[in-house]
């Protein structure tokens, strides 16, 4: 037991809106757990401040519940693995970076893998794989992993693939899984189960899971998804059924809260090298060349942010959380110039979310449209900032020769990596020891490295974004020494006053105009 965590023995309380009750934990460990709602957060304090966030457990509302020896004491693959079996309090912090004088002050999670006592009897698992949301590279290799871990450690034969996103649960006949079926599926991108955004619906998903008997739900998708599993965990739990709800995060945008990175991610900036590489190519062969590239990223520009400090052939790095300005000191106009004065040619990467409300204030666009999730839906950024130059420089009737490659779905589409196919492995693996543990309405990801079980709504409360208070935001600044557009509100305020006083002397005019029509300009009436 790591001396971060108070000793075994002592009992601690639980201290809801209206319950109160003493509790000791499984491994006898102790502390208070203190819960937002009935089946809100578990969080259990030990020594020198350090806090556990722990995952909902089976036994929370089912405490009768048997365990089972968990049958990889017997798989030979892993007789030779020294300490196999991760500790119940072993546990992974969420911060790293300590002061020597309280190291073990801050948040915990449970650490991931498998246990030693397991809650269900694998002959009675009924397990089923959902994916929802957009593409990411990875889906085909968790989904594969997820089903290799069930049939090859656990001996589970009853692996069940819920077609075409949560929909599909309550819309869809269900496909059986097993490791013949998904041998070579890592080698394609997108997803075998099919995906969809919206459509979730949880009491028609809950009963089906109640009329499929499926015990073991494994939830694959970004922020909305998890949140949804979340939803699906709570009522299961209402209900009072043994069901484990294990969610794998996966969004290319890696704007998942909580973890290190998402899977996938490192997959879509490598493919953005090929994107950048060209547009480099085009715009350094021609005059006053810039190659313009498009890059996903609704909120959050980390796949733009990371692909150019990748490339060093990136001049500037256009990101959501970084509101910019084309006019005047500062601006994108003004820096645009001076590097093609000094190179000849530049290339622009732009996130998808980058400029949202310059472009919509511009186009007197209305910013209101989502998709079937409820995400905002986007204008091309690209395409307005390509015209946006073209116009600006052939004002001045300066040459430009602006390239614009969007190659938005293709970083998503594809299979990943390698290192993103190993990730992809530990977090199906990391599902099913967690299921098997007997957890439930949690979420899989390494958190400093290593890997760990997550309450789920610790990663839907906020979406990450990129901070640009920090260290790597300002590596990338320094790399392409573009303008960091501080003066934005300044900006855009001057901008609107000047636009309000056009408006104003516009309709000054109209109005003296009007009034000249109606008292006739030449002495005449104006009414004819
Ligand atoms: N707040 C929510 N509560 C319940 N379900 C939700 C919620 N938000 C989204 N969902 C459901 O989750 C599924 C996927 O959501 P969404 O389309 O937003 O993608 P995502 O999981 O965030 O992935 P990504 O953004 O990376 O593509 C949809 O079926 C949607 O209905
Ligand atoms: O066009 P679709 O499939 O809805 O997906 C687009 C969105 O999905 C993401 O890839 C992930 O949220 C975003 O970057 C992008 O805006
Ligand atoms: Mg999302």
């Amino acid at each position: 037991m790591p001396s971060n965590i108070e000793e075994a023995g002592a009992s601690g309380s639980i201290i809801g809106n209206d319950v109160t009750a003493s509790y000791t934990t499984e491994a006898g460990t102790s502390g208070s757990i203190i819960a937002g709602d009935i089946t809100g957060s578990k969080v259990e304090r030990g020594v020198a401040g350090a806090i556990l966030e722990d995952v909902p457990h089976l036994t929370d509302w089912l405490p009768t519940l048997q365990t089972y020896p968990n049958p990889l004491k017997h798989n030979p693959a892993y007789s030779a693995v020294k300490q196999y079996f991760v500790e119940d309090d072993d546990v992974v912090a969420k911060n790293i970076v300590v002061k020597i004088s309280n190291p073990w002050e801050g948040l915990y999670f449970r650490r991931s893998g498998p246990r030693d006592k397991i809650y269900f009897d694998t002959k009675e698992v009924r397990a089923c794989i959902v994916t929802c949301g957009g593409l990411c590279p990875g889906l085909n290799t968790v989904i594969r992993e997820i089903v290799c871990a069930l049939w090859n450690q656990y001996g589970v034969r009853d692996i069940f693939g819920i077609i075409g996103g949560y929909k599909g649960f309550y819309a869809r006949n269900t496909s059986r899984l097993d490791p013949k079926i998904v041998n070579d599926i890592h080698k394609r991108g997108g997803t075998i189960l099919g995906t969809s955004r919206g459509g979730h619906d949880t009491s028609k998903i809950v009963s089906s899971i109640e009329d499929r008997s499926i015990n073991q739900v494994y939830i694959i998708g970004g922020d909305g998804t998890q949140k949804g599993a979340d939803c699906i965990y709570e009522e299961l739990r209402r209900h009072g059924m043994k069901v484990a709800v294990a969610g794998i995060p996966k969004t290319i945008d890696n704007d998942i809260d909580v973890i290190d990175k998402s899977f996938g991610f490192d997959t879509a900036v490598e493919e953005a090298q090929r994107a950048i590489n060209a547009a480099h190519t085009e715009a350094e062969s021609i005059e006053n060349g810039i190659g313009l590239v498009k890059l996903m990223g609704r909120y959050s520009g980390y796949i733009a942010h990371y692909a150019t400090l990748a490339s060093r052939d990136v001049d500037c790095c256009l990101i959501p959380e970084v509101p910019f300005y084309l006019e005047g000191e500062g601006g994108l106009y003004d820096f645009v110039h001076h590097r093609l004065r000094e190179n000849g040619h530049m290339v622009i990467v732009v996130a998808e979310g980058a400029g949202q409300e310059l472009m919509a204030e511009s186009l007197d666009l209305l910013n209101g449209s989502i998709d079937a999730s409820g995400n905002r839906l986007l204008h091309d950024i690209g395409l307005w900032l390509c015209q946006k130059l073209k116009d600006h420089f052939a004002d001045r009737k300066e040459i430009l020769n602006i390239k614009y490659i969007d190659p938005t779905y293709m970083i998503r589409a594809i299979p990943s990596n390698a290192a993103d196919n190993v990730y992809c492995t530990l977090l199906a693996h990391s599902a099913v020891h967690g299921a098997m543990a007997g957890y439930s309405g949690f979420t899989v990801g390494p958190v400093n490295g290593r890997h760990a079980y997550i309450p789920i709504h610790r990663v839907t409360e906020k979406q990450r974004c990129v901070n640009t208070s920090d260290r790597m935001w300002a590596r990338l600044l320094s790399s392409t020494n573009q303008p960091g557009f501080l003066q934005y509100e300044k900006v855009m305020e001057a901008k609107r006053k000047k636009e309000a006083s056009k408006f104003l002397k516009i309709s000054d005019a109209n109005d003296k105009r009007d009034s000249n029509n109606s008292t006739g300009q030449n002495g005449t009436s104006g009414v004819h």
